[in-house]
């Protein structure tokens, strides 16, 4: 069985302020693009079989454990991976590798689990995994609310650095915190035009890494409209009119780093 685990951008990411548990209060829209990962499980007859990077500590490796169990089920599975996105670089890549799992699994040892709890438990990104497509996210990104979108051509790029999550939101200060987002104005203005949302995380990123500035305006000099830092970075995303117009600037990206052209939604 396999199947693809899709990256995630934010269209938009506000930080409303911090939590007594020291989390942030987030507003964000999570939406998937069709670039991603390719997942293949093959049942065994018992155990959890995988031989990639960080083993056991793999969130594949981890989902598969944490479904089987919940599930109360004896048979096993042996868990491939093909990496096509870069790692902690606010796309997701992991989370979607897990939630991967949780759904192939599901079919393949059918039970009366709820995926959700498993899922928030490996990361806050796992649960809209489980929906796909475009969804509202609050909290810590728990409380979903899924949303009809256009299809729209997007542009990912990754030039490094490795700007770990738990570093970037250390580095929020207060004077970061926003309003929420205004989720109706930002799908109205996919298709085209600048929406208007904003990602808090890229002030403390510019604060922490300066010279991803420098990125963004490359993508906007390269003709692409809501240019914006993915998640906590330090990947970023632009939109485009036409495949051709998104594959034309992935080309002229790739220099740089890596660089992919997909569809949003
Ligand atoms: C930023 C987002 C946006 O979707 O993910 P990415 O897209 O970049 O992966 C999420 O908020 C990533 O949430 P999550 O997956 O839980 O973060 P982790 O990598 O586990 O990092 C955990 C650390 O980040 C900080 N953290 C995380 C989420 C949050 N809402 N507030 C926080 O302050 C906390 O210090 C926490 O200990
Ligand atoms: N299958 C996986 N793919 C990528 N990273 C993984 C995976 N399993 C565990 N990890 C760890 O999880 C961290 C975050 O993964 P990822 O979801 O790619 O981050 P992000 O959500 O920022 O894109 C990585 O730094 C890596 O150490």
């Amino acid at each position: 069985m396999e199947r693809l685990a899709p990256a995630k951008v934010n269209l938009g990411l506000s930080v409303l302020g911090r939590r007594p548990d020291g989390y942030h209060e987030l507003h964000t829209v999570f939406a998937q693009v069709s670039v991603g990962d390719r997942v293949r499980l093959e049942p065994i007859p018992e155990g959890v079989e995988f031989k990639g990077k960080y083993g056991k500590r793999n969130l594949v490796y981890r989902a598969a454990v944490l479904y089987l169990e919940a599930a109360g089920w004896p048979g096993g599975v042996r868990i491939e991976l093909e990496k096509e996105l870069p790692e902690a670089a606010g796309l997701g890549g992991g989370s979607s590798d897990a939630a991967a799992v949780l759904l192939m699994l599901q079919e393949l040892y059918p039970a009366e689990v709820d995926l959700f709890p498993l899922a928030l438990s490996l990361g806050a990104d796992v649960p809209f995994f489980l929906l796909g497509g475009v969804a509202e996210a609050r909290g810590v990104g728990e409380a979903l609310r899924p949303l009809k979108a256009p299809r729209v051509p997007v542009v990912l790029f990754y030039g490094g650095p490795r700007l770990p999550t738990p570093r970037v939101y250390a580095e929020v200060k207060p004077h970061d915190y926003r309003e929420p987002l205004d989720v109706e104005a930002i799908l109205a203005a996919l298709a085209e035009g600048e929406p208007p949302y904003w990602n808090s995380l890229e002030g403390p990123a510019f604060r922490l890494r300066p010279e991803l500035q420098e990125v963004k305006r490359r993508m906007r000099g390269l003709g692409l409209r809501g240019v914006l830092m993915s998640g906590s970075g330090s990947s970023f995303f632009g939109l485009a009119s036409s495949l051709e117009e998104a594959q034309e600037a992935a080309r002229a990206l790739r220099p740089f780093g890596w660089a992919r052209a997909g569809w949003l939604g």
